[in-house]
């Protein structure tokens, strides 16, 4: 079971009017494992996420689960398949109802012993236990938010479908919900895909990020290869403070510096700028004039102008520079990210 998709879309594509949404979009989810579908507002992540789901029809393709088609949502007497549950950006909740009998409302279909298994476990794993008790007007929103995941999550299902789980967090909440997302990944195994368009969340949570742009999946990968190569600067730019570089502006140093060619784009992410304080060679390096020097906690971030325009430097070290100073950098070869043009 392990290595065969759990749920997978093939060849969708979804148009509103005459405007199509999505283009061609496969996508592929094994048990157990965390998916971040990422992109701008509008892009379409919502309306992946809900024919993945089986709750809006695809104009073409088809969503399989466990290699089965599913039903078509438009022809299905409830929309949706049992095992996967879908949390939506306005949680559903029962009004006038505490926390436990909103629990034991999505728990109704089940014999009593196993409900009171799955509510006592989910109070636990969603730390809603001291909560249960309290009706869901005097909720906060990251109280309600949990409460809607301990919902989906109620039937036991195989996957978990949620729709910008984090918004309106703050920090510490936040966190608090990602690692009760990969506890309950880790205790039931449950796969989990979840839209954002927040970057931290992403690379905190996910096993894979999928890149939706300009309605197609643009790039899939781990954190770490969507942040060491990116496939396109646009890519880069959704992810991250990232700096493009013309070709001009870069001197290669080094006889093992790959050459630099007219028909790629090169760029650098700012903690991979050094700093450089003497001679020292590196194989490429770049020179410009310290703009603004802005504290950010773990690091300062330098705002540089070089002379075709601005890059941002990441300096951990307690740079006691100021505007106005001249400053060059060096790149490693490894970390210098090339884009076919
Ligand atoms: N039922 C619908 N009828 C017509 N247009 C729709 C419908 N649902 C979505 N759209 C349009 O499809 C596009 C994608 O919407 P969707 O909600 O999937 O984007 P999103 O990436 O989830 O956005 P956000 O991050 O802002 O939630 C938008 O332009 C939206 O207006």
């Amino acid at each position: 079971m392990n290595n065969t998709a759990l749920l997978s879309v093939r060849n969708i594509c979804k148009q509103f009017d005459e405007f199509e949404v999505l283009h061609s979009i496969d996508l592929s989810v094994k048990k157990a494992e965390i998916h971040a579908i990422m992109g701008r507002s509008g892009v379409g992540k919502t309306t992946l996420l809900k024919i993945l789901a089986g709750l809006i029809a695809a104009d073409s393709g088809t969503v399989l689960y466990q290699n089965i088609p599913l039903e078509n949502p438009d022809e299905a007497l409830i929309p949706g398949h049992e095992e996967l549950a879908y949390m939506a950006q306005d949680f559903r909740l029962l009004k006038n109802r505490s926390v436990e009998e909103n629990l034991k409302d999505a728990l109704l279909a089940y014999n009593d012993n196993f409900a009171e298994e799955q509510k006592t476990l989910l109070l636990k794993l969603m730390r809603l236990e001291p909560l249960k008790d309290k009706r869901i007007e005097l909720l906060s929103g990251g109280e309600k938010q949990r409460l809607a995941i301990a919902r989906a999550m109620a039937t036991q299902p195989e996957v978990l479908l949620l729709d910008e789980p984090f918004t309106q967090l703050d920090k510490s909440t936040r966190q608090l919900l990602m690692d009760a997302l990969k506890e309950i990944r880790a205790e039931l195994a449950t796969a989990i895909i979840f839209v954002t368009h927040d970057v931290n969340e992403a690379f905190y949570l996910a096993d894979y990020i999928h890149i939706l742009e300009d309605r197609q999946i643009m790039q899939t990968g781990t954190p770490q290869q969507i942040y060491q190569r990116p496939g396109n600067a646009r890519v880069a730019n959704l992810i991250g403070l990232f700096n493009q570089i013309p070709i001009n502006e870069i001197n290669e140093n080094r006889e093992n510096a790959t050459l630099l060619m007219e028909t790629e784009q090169y760029g650098v992410w700012p903690d991979k700028l050094i700093m450089l304080t003497g001679t020292e060679e590196m194989d490429y390096s770049l020179k410009g004039v310290v703009k603004s020097v802005n504290f950010m906690g773990a690091f300062f971030l330098l705002k540089v102008e070089t002379s075709t325009g601005f890059i941002f430097h990441a300096n951990q070290a307690q740079f006691s520079g100021k505007s106005g100073d001249e400053v060059a950098f060096g790149i490693n070869n490894e970390d210098l990210i090339v884009f076919d043009s």
